[in-house]
């Protein structure tokens, strides 16, 4: 445990219940905020699922998979969040979205609590200015799925203070995972190097050179990644994907960044992967099956 005893986490999405499971697991008392109470419910349900996987596969007890459920709590209300010493934000990778959660919750913070987003892409520092608080904000970028990856990039903005900094690093280390630290340019490091590679197979796709079976079997068994570029790509969510790519081919001006027109349709089809049941794959059946 760190200094920091209580953390409100804001998205009950798929990393924001991955950020409560941990920080419960290591002890920590997490409250999460989402705009509706059926996410929460269907968050809390999720952490139960996984926290159960751990148990039947050894990694935990089942007296600690009570004692960490016993930790979390959940609502819609943002008042809720008044006595937290850290916010994690993991809401939808939407710049506005991002600016109007801050605005609200600012009021609600104690004034020394730390406020951090878990953001794929955008500038800590144009997000910290949307804050009252820029020298106690930074970014604290968990990776997918929370529960098992090792890797946090820690990120600071240009007013970062160094006690922030500090808090956040002893924060993540409390919770057993290694620690990179990332400049605050765009997709900081592992999306500015993973998501070009993952609209390169998209547009691999788009260009007839493989389907997408072909293309992730190739990428699995040619070059040993645990998951196909296209399942990854599932996975993360095509809607995150394409915010990242936007935000690189807008934050670096090159045209290698542009986001590839068919992950664009995939996205206006409200086709966002396995969050909403289809997307390289159609996940509605009993097993994945390919959508080209
Ligand atoms: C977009 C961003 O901003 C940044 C990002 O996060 S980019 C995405 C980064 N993530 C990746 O690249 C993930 C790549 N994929 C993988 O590493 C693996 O496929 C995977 C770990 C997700 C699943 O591994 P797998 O071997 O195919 O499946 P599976 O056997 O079900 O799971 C392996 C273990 O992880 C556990 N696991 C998987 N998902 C889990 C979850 N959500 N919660 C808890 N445990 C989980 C399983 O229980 C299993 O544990 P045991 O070994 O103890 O049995
Ligand atoms: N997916 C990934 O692999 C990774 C994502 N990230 C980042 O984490 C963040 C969350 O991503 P992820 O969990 O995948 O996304 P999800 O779409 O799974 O979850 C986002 C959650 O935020 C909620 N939300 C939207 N607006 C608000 C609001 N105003 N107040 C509170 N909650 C809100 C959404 O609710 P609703 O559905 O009702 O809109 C949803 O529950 C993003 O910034 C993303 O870039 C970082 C690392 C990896």
């Amino acid at each position: 445990m760190s200094s920091l005893k209580t953390i409100g986490i804001i998205g009950a999405g798929q990393m924001g219940c991955g950020i409560a499971h941990v920080s419960a697991m290591a002890g920590y008392k997490v409250h999460i905020y989402d705009l509706s109470q059926d996410r929460i419910e269907s968050g809390l349900a999720t952490i139960n699922g996984n926290l159960a996987r751990q148990v039947t596969s050894g990694k935990t007890s089942d007296e600690d998979r009570k004692a960490a459920l016993a930790r979390i709590t959940g609502s819609n209300d943002l008042n809720d969040l008044a006595q937290v010493d850290l916010a994690i934000e993991a809401a939808t990778e939407d710049e506005s979205v991002k600016r109007k959660i801050y605005a609200q919750i600012c009021p609600i913070l104690k004034p020394e609590a730390l406020l951090a987003t878990n953001t794929s892409s955008l500038s800590i520092t144009r997000l910290a200015s949307a804050t009252d608080r820029p020298e106690r904000f930074m970014g604290i970028h968990f990776m997918n799925p929370v529960p098992v990856m090792k890797l946090v990039e820690l990120v600071r903005g240009i007013a970062t203070d160094e006690s922030t900094f500090s808090a956040a690093r002893e924060y993540v280390t409390s919770l057993e995972k290694t620690i990179t630290v990332a400049e605050d340019f765009p997709a900081f490091i592992v999306n500015r190097i993973l998501l070009p590679m993952i609209n390169e197979a998209i547009y691999t796709l788009y260009e007839g050179v493989g389907t997408v079976d072909a293309i992730d079997t190739a990428m699995r068994l040619g070059a040993n990644h645990p998951m196909g570029p296209l399942q990854l790509a599932d996975f993360i969510g095509l809607d995150t994907c394409l915010s990242i790519m936007q935000v690189l081919h807008d934050g670096l001006a090159d045209s290698k960044y542009r986001p590839c027109p068919l992950l664009v349709k995939y996205v206006e089809a409200g086709w966002l992967g396995r969050k909403s049941g289809r997307g390289f794959y159609d996940y509605r059946g009993e097993v994945p099956v390919p959508t080209r």
